[in-house]
């Protein structure tokens, strides 16, 4: 069995832990900087197995030293935005936390493969990367999956299809300048310009990137956590299983789509080794506009962070 943990047992990180579990793709260690929250939260997950059937060992610590040998970190610790608030504006605070964590996975789980959840994401993975030093093949962020099945779920919504027909693609940053592809986005093959009219679609792309937003003012004091948690278990299933689904995920960038140096959402092959291949797609002039000021902007941010 893969061990996999989950550091950060707020919403996003016990949503994650159960849905791992449920899938049995290995044993669990979670963990949270607050004392008996990752042991309480274990034990209350523990008790569902018997109702749900899952059959993994789940250990709730605050001690890091518990994760030693993770094969999979996920990284879920991490301040969420509230209502009235944008991603950007968790960078220091968060920053913080993802340098304390990452140096904590070099120093007890230094093999593992590691997925940064924490916000905002493309500079929180970048940050992650850094901090550990780790080749950029195993440290990714979850994103494009979240942005994408947000996307397709809009899409079954209009149309009045089963969402399960619908495969959709967003790429770019995890934030205002994410970048939706009507032409690679289908419904059992067929693509969505053929189904909706342009102005339908360009009002689906609008909702898609104000999704995380529209959350967040409903529930005005955290943000989203179940649709997260769903794409970061595919994301954890496909590694351990070497299933090399091709997912769109927060990638560090060496000359793809035009861009260096940081990481931002593109379509990956996710197999045991991570990030098997940066998968590029012929783009429009203004979707590949759309991309550059995506990463103009997560370059301008990355200046201003300090690990
Ligand atoms: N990438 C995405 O698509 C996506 C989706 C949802 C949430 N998020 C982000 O994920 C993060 C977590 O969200 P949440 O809703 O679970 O928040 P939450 O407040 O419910 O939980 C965060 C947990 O992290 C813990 N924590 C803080 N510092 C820690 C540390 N140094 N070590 C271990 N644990 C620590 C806290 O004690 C808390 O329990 C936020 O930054 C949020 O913005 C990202
Ligand atoms: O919106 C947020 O702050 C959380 C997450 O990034 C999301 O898209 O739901």
């Amino acid at each position: 069995m893969k061990k996999i943990a989950v550091i950060g047992s707020g919403n996003v990180g016990c949503a994650t832990v159960q849905r791992i579990a449920e899938l049995e793709i290995g044993n669990i260690v979670m963990t949270d900087a607050t004392e008996g929250v990752a042991k309480g939260k274990a034990l209350d997950i523990i008790e569902a197995a018997p109702v749900l059937g899952y059959d993994v060992e789940i250990l709730g610590t605050s001690d890091y030293s518990d994760i030693e040998g993770s094969d999979i970190v996920v990284i879920a610790a991490g301040v969420a935005r509230k209502k009235g608030m944008v991603r950007d504006d968790l960078m220091k605070v968060n920053a913080n936390i993802i340098k304390e964590v990452s140096e904590k996975i070099l120093l007890y789980a230094p093999d593992a493969i590691v997925i940064t959840v924490t916000n905002p994401l493309d500079i929180m993975t970048y940050a992650t990367q850094k901090c550990t030093g780790f080749d950029t093949n195993r440290v990714f962020g979850m994103s494009g999956m979240l942005d994408s099945s947000r996307f397709a779920a809009f899409i079954a919504m209009e149309l009045g299809i089963s969402a399960k027909d619908v495969s959709a693609l967003v790429l770019g940053g995890h934030g205002d300048s994410m970048v939706a592809l009507p032409q690679y986005t289908t419904v059992s093959g067929v693509p969505l310009p053929e189904l909706l009219p342009e102005d339908t679609i360009e009002r689906l792309v609008k909702r898609t990137v104000n999704a995380g937003t529209e959350i967040v003012e409903y529930l005005k004091t955290g943000s989203s956590f179940f649709a997260p948690a769903a794409a970061i278990g595919s994301m954890v299933e496909s590694i351990v299983n070497d299933q090399k689904r091709v997912i769109p995920a927060s990638s560090y960038l060496q000359g793809e789509y035009g861009e260096d140096g940081l990481y931002l959402g593109v379509p990956v092959i996710l197999g045991k080794n991570g990030i098997e291949k940066v998968i590029e797609l012929e783009l429009t002039e203004s979707q590949q506009q759309a991309f550059s000021i995506s990463a103009d902007h997560i370059r301008k941010s990355i200046l201003k962070l300090q690990l």
